[in-house]
């Protein structure tokens, strides 16, 4: 186990910044996730921390030691990578020794270690299947099993569970749960999948175009976004452009032109800071936190609006209203809740309950 210190990384492709002035310190055991868009800057920042490239700037360091420009095989790390790089025609026994052998542990030394781990990855009975003839998922296991073997310090996953259809990596996602419970290993996953970070991780970092926006547990990331773009990658969010007005004694006043209305916004310990004097705010709501009642109901922060669609999805409903202006606003209601009986054209009030506005900046560009 290993802590992991990244420390002023830059990396640049010629005139492409992949990575923008990185600090990050993954703590040991740790599950950790990298989160963001296509092109963020996320692998790079994963393959710096396996050794298959060098910062351009900075310093990475395991523990206390300098890591910086040690070699791959020298740095103790398990990979498994998106297409898993297995060896199709050989046996999973094979695939999951390769990495022993090439370290020359002895003949027995191999066939006990590699029997003890397809036993925790559930694939023991595979032993003797060509990798070509087993399913996705099992591929998948054989990839995290030939990771695990040779007993990395830290465990890096990048989008392991994309190849897989949406029952799979469900399962599979509990499995490398399990799995980084029992090893206690620090454990280092990327992911453009919002759920995937949201359910699995200790800490996650949002990244955008090569910067770090933020780093926080789930709920902190879920309801305390530092800006409009982690506001509205993690998560459903309705944002809308604000102005602030004044302060009142326990809440402040930001006024939407679009919507010609001024909301009320408590101050609370999730609205993180103040902005008075700033013109690049928004106000993000999420969809559960958005009201919708059938009749006139009086108090702050009420609209009225025009209900445009409802999609059923189970569990949830999502309705979408119309405001001034065409400005739309989602609300999701669990199957039990009053949209579930709303029809399209229907005029409705929305209420935004003051506690749950997030007023946030614009993210810089
Ligand atoms: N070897 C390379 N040579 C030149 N540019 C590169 C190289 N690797 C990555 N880049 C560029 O660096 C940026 C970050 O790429 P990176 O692969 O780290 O993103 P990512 O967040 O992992 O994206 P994805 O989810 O699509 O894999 C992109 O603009 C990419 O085009």
């Amino acid at each position: 186990m290993s802590t992991v210190n990244l420390s002023g990384i830059t990396k640049k492709f010629g005139s492409v910044t992949a990575v923008n002035k990185l600090d990050l310190l993954i703590n040991e055991g740790e599950f950790f996730t990298f989160l963001g868009p296509s092109g963020c800057g996320k692998t790079t920042t994963l393959r710096m921390i396996a050794g298959f490239y060098y910062p351009t700037i900075g310093k990475v360091m395991f523990n206390d030691k300098d890591m910086t420009t040690v070699s791959p095989e020298k740095r103790n790390t398990g990979m498994v990578f998106q297409n898993y790089a297995l060896f199709p025609h050989m046996t999973v026994f094979e695939n999951v020794a390769f990495g022993l052998k090439v370290r020359k542990l002895s003949y027995s030394e191999i066939q006990k270690r590699v029997h003890d781990v397809l036993e925790k990855v559930r694939l023991d009975q595979f032993i003797k299947r060509q990798v070509s003839q087993l399913s996705g998922g099992q591929q998948q296991r054989v990839a995290l099993a030939r990771a695990l073997v040779i007993e990395p310090d830290i465990l890096l996953l990048d989008e392991p569970l994309s190849n897989l259809d949406a029952r799979l990596r469900d399962e599979m996602r509990n499995e490398i749960l399990r799995l980084q419970r029992e090893y206690g290993i620090t454990t280092i996953y990327v992911t453009h999948d919002q759920v995937e970070a949201l359910s699995m991780s200790d800490r996650i970092a949002v990244f955008n175009t090569g910067v770090c926006q933020q780093i926080g547990t789930p709920t902190e990331i879920y309801n305390q976004p530092v800006n409009d773009f982690v506001a509205e990658f993690i998560g459903e969010t309705t944002l809308l452009p604000v102005m602030f007005e004044k302060a009142l004694s326990n809440q402040k006043l930001y006024r939407n032109n679009d919507l010609d209305a001024s909301f009320h916004v408590n101050d609370s310990p999730l609205n993180i800071a103040s902005y008075e004097d700033s013109d690049e705010l928004v106000m993000s709501i999420r969809p559960e936190a958005v009201q919708i009642h059938m009749n006139e109901i009086q108090g702050e922060n009420v609209l009225q609006g025009e209900v445009v669609e409802v999609q059923f999805t189970g569990a949830s409903v999502h309705t979408y209203i119309k405001l001034n202006n065409d400005v739309i606003i989602r609300s999701t209601d669990l199957n039990k809740g009053p949209s579930t009986y709303l029809s399209i054209g229907q005029k409705v009030y929305v209420l935004l309950p003051p506690d749950q506005i997030r007023v946030i900046p614009k993210a810089r560009k």
